[in-house]
């Protein structure tokens, strides 16, 4: 039997106090657990260059190599996404985090599990908490919704449906983009496994609630995304930000139309390290709560992943998606370099 996304993170159960967020509408101040000041550099630039790539543009492809290769990060406009299931996916996003902090908690990821609500996976390797609650679906979100909302879990569940679906087919679209870029023969391999049935995908609801001495305080901390690439809507309020090299964190600012593409983990070692995975973040906000929608989109969980045969000796050993999202659980950071070859 064929393994799931849930199921490869079985082996890295959570404690509870890496899976329970803080109660963000009983307190108005920052708690110590909660201030970064000391851990991280919370000084960033507002301006931004991320490209915006109109996937309708004739040098598509060349523009999306460009921009892997340079940002690991892109905008997207003309996506074909309709506005109103953005619109629609968004309401339901604010609805569910509205809801008062005891029946969120109804929906509780359990520590062996993956979907539900909770904090961010990558919580336990980080001494300070993060001023941030999530909503994880893999698949169907219905074993949580009915928790949610007993008898009006339908709308919920369809729009999570509607939107998983047409995110699928936007990433789909998107990877056969990049892979033109990288020019891979084996490019019909790649793609029939990382097909549009077979795929995996997970969708991440983020919420960051208006926050008490945001300039302490951290929404999400500095990560790369695990999995090939990452489509990410976010609500009119800016806080993602993305690392450069020699510049430090600069903004992603919100473009309305635009849905942000981040290159993963798993893209890094099929490029051969052509894309480098982006580290980013994302901060809070003092007067605006902040909602993003954030879909991971990878080959199937048992499948191989390998530097793309084209692009010279390979940098990384071949690895199964179980097991990279093993040791990423197990080493976060170090995950990539370990899979270094010689
Ligand atoms: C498939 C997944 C990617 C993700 C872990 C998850 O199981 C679902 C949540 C995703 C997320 C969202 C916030 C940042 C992140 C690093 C995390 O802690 O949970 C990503 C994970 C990832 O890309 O590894
Ligand atoms: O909320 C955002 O803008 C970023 C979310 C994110 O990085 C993630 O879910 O992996
Ligand atoms: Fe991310």
């Amino acid at each position: 039997m064929a393994t799931t996304l849930s199921e490869a993170y079985r082996d890295t159960p959570l404690q509870l106090k890496h899976i329970i967020p803080l109660d963000f509408d009983s307190i108005h101040y920052l708690p110590e657990s909660h201030v970064w000041t000391e851990s991280v550099d919370l000084l960033s630039v507002d301006e931004s260059d991320v490209p915006i790539i109109d996937l309708h543009a004739p040098d598509a492809v060349e523009l999306v190599g460009n921009a892997c290769r340079k940002w690991g990060m892109f905008q997207v406009i003309n996506h074909g996404v309709p506005r109103s299931l953005l619109g629609d996916a968004e309401s339901h996003v604010r609805r569910l985090f509205g809801l008062p902090a005891h029946r969120k908690l109804q929906a509780l990821r359990s520590p062996g599990g993956a979907t539900g609500y909770g904090v961010a996976r990558i919580s336990p390797f980080f001494s300070k908490l993060m001023w941030h609650e999530g909503f994880t679906i893999m698949g169907s979100s219905l074993e949580h919704a009915k928790l949610l909302w007993p008898q009006d879990y339908e709308e919920f569940c369809s729009a999570m449906d509607n939107y998983q679906k047409q995110m699928k087919s936007l990433a789909y679209k998107i990877l056969v983009l990049i892979l033109k870029s990288l020019e891979a023969k084996d490019e019909k391999t790649l793609i029939s496994t990382a097909s549009f049935q077979q795929s995996e995908g997970a969708l991440q609801l983020n919420s960051y609630p208006c926050c008490p001495n945001h300039n302490q305080a951290i929404g999400l901390a500095p990560h790369t995304d695990s999995l090939l690439l990452t489509i990410l809507h976010q609500n009119d309020t800016k806080g993602l930000q993305v690392l450069r090299e020699n510049t430090g964190w600069i903004t992603v600012p919100p473009v309305s139309e635009a849905l942000v593409v981040n290159i993963g983990d798993l893209l890094n070692i099929v490029s051969n390290g052509q894309f480098p995975t982006v580290y980013h973040r994302v901060v809070p906000n003092e007067t605006r709560h902040r909602f993003s929608m954030a879909y991971f989109y990878g080959p199937p969980v048992d499948s191989t992943v390998a530097p793309l045969s084209n692009l010279g000796s390979p940098r990384y050993r071949s690895v199964t998606v179980k097991e990279y999202l093993s040791i990423k659980n197990k080493h976060l950071d170090k995950a990539i370099p370990l899979l270094k070859t010689g």
